[in-house]
């Protein structure tokens, strides 16, 4: 996607100040400017409530100053961590000029003060691997407890997350939940399995009452329902003790909803459900306060661009709080979420784009999909240790895995697009279960899905991107487990091997020398037409 549509579709609907983001603008806008107001004229009506949206954009914005101001204990940017004072600095050092001598001590405490909370969350960020980009970033929780002394918050949500085995919080919801209870945006990036779920729940079941009339208070989009269901499900047992309106989108309520008696705090929806409710049910977004796209980049990605544009543009608050979550954030979507987003944060975990360093990485060469459906068969025999999840890359594929593991002595369940959303959701859950012990998938829950204690990830087919792999493979060692995780690759598939070849060394796991000597592959997806999986001979 160009750089001047996506920015086009992302700036639609939103409060954008170009005066101050005019050097962003220049940048990343070659053609001609595109209008930041709606694609169709305002109704009088909707002129109105953007009226009084802006007043209170200006109050919220006011108060998230303060906020950030009151809770930001240092001021760092980019990736130097360590970096001293930079304009509290001076200030404090013109206020001991002039006052008097009590006034000169007490500005002089204060700004020792302030160095030892710098010095305390640099050396939390460091500890736990946090690098962050952005202005008066607010510090990052030492514990869960930090919540109540800090920020107020409910004591019955800091007793669900000890109930729920949450102790320590996790190095992305250390930092991403301190920043989005001051009220700024931000994009967030932290390895699959750690955690970013909470850490955008958190602070919406902090912020958010239960229970309140004027609309729908949160909305969050993920590329898939079974993501969309299961980020429902976790916020329910956060929530366990008040009386939130969660609501997953489903296609019944998409397409028959009456929204205009729906109680909703916090919506979550893929981008085409939620869409389709705005357009063909008037579902009204306009008092939409968070906005969270998780998985952002397959968001984008999916060519879902412009049904995304739609949505950012139905909630039209303009205080609105956006972020983005999550384990892959290519550089292009960074740079565009930056000029679209007010003063976001950057927040990344280790390292940006890297695997969990939780997963033991191994490339096996198959040379060809005959040879593919031996080593796995082979590897069964050798040890299965369920839950085992096999990836290939179209349901086709997927049902002919089937059919042929059906003949072994394997319990195999399967999952792709065909299936009905009950199909898909059973599958999920006999994984879960433990009813089936081998899932065979497409990309279709490769992103964000949390099954418990998946052991092993087989990449059947070779991923088509470095971040398909990524995503992949990150559905074992989750939450601090170890997993494994095994890819083959035929003839075929070698001249994309480096990509991925990079990934696993980046996390610290061994490649054979000959593969870190292949080129370098500028095109980033990989898609070979395969033979089917058969053991039926060939007939040469
Ligand atoms: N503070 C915590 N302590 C222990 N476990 C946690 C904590 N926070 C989350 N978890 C658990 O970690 C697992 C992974 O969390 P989550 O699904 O949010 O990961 P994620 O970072 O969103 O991964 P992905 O990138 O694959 O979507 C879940 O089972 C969740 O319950």
């Amino acid at each position: 996607m160009e750089n001047s549509k996506l920015s086009s579709a992302l700036f639609a609907g939103t409060h954008f100040n170009r005066k101050r983001f005019a050097a962003d603008f220049e940048r990343f806008h070659q053609g001609p400017t595109p209008s930041p107001a709606a694609p169709c004229a305002p109704s009088p009506e909707k002129k109105r409530k953007r009226k009084s949206g802006k007043a209170k954009a200006k109050k919220n914005q006011k108060k998230r100053a303060e906020a950030a101001i009151a809770s930001s204990s240092d001021a760092v940017e980019g990736f130097n961590v360590f970096k001293g004072l930079t304009g509290k600095d001076d200030e404090l050092r013109s206020e001991k000029v002039d006052t008097g001598k009590d006034e000169d001590s007490v500005a002089v405490r204060r700004r020792k003060e302030m160095e030892r909370e710098i010095e305390r969350a640099a050396v939390l960020r460091k500890r736990f691997d946090i690098h962050i980009a952005g202005q008066n970033v607010p510090a990052p929780l030492e514990s869960f407890e930090e919540l109540i002394s800090r920020y107020g918050c409910d004591s019955y949500l800091v007793g669900n997350l000890s109930k729920l085995g949450f102790h320590e919080p996790t190095p992305i919801q250390r930092q991403a939940i301190p920043i989005l209870l001051s009220g700024r945006e931000c994009f967030a990036c932290a390895p699959t399995g750690s955690g970013k779920t909470l850490a955008f729940l958190l602070p919406l079941l902090m912020k958010i009452k239960p229970g309140s009339k004027g609309g729908v208070k949160a909305v969050i989009l993920c590329p898939t329902r079974e993501l969309a269901a299961q980020t429902v499900r976790e916020c329910k047992k956060l929530a366990k003790g008040r009386k939130y309106y969660i609501k997953l989108m489903t296609k019944d309520l998409s397409k028959s909803g009456n929204f205009k008696d729906m109680h909703c705090d916090i919506l979550v929806s893929t981008p085409l459900r939620l869409d389709h409710a705005v357009k063909k049910r008037d579902l009204d977004l306009n008092s939409v306060e968070y906005l969270v796209l998780d998985e952002s980049d397959k968001l984008f990605e999916l060519g879902f661009v412009e049904v995304i544009d739609s949505v950012v543009e139905a909630c039209s608050n303009p205080s609105i709080i956006r972020s983005l979550f999550s384990a892959t954030l290519p550089d292009s979507i960074e740079a565009l979420a930056r000029t679209i987003m007010h003063d976001a944060i950057r927040i990344i975990v280790g390292r940006k784009n890297s695997a969990s360093s939780l997963i033991k990485q191994k490339l096996i060469f198959a040379g060809t999909e005959r040879g593919k459906l031996l080593a796995l068969r082979q590897s069964f025999q050798e040890s299965l240790n369920p839950p085992v999840l096999i990836f290939v890359q179209s349901k086709e594929r997927a049902k002919e895995l089937y059919k042929e593991l059906a003949f072994d002595d394997v319990r195999a369940d399967v999952i792709h697009a065909d299936l009905n959303e009950q199909q898909r959701q059973d599958a999920v859950d006999n994984l879960r279960a433990g009813k089936s012990w081998v899932l065979i998938a497409t990309e279709v829950i490769a992103r964000g899905m949390d099954f418990k204690g998946v052991n092993c990830v087989i990449n059947y087919d070779f991923p088509e991107s470095a971040a398909a792999y990524i995503h992949r493979i990150g559905r074992s060692g989750r939450a601090g487990r170890s997993g494994e995780a095994i890819t083959f690759f035929t003839e075929e598939d070698k001249p994309f091997l480096r990509n991925i070849a990079n990934v696993l060394v980046s996390s610290g796991c061994e490649v054979p020398s000959w593969i870190m000597a292949l080129p370098k592959l500028k095109r980033k997806k990989h898609r070979v037409d395969r033979d089917p999986i058969s053991t039926i001979p060939d007939e040469d």
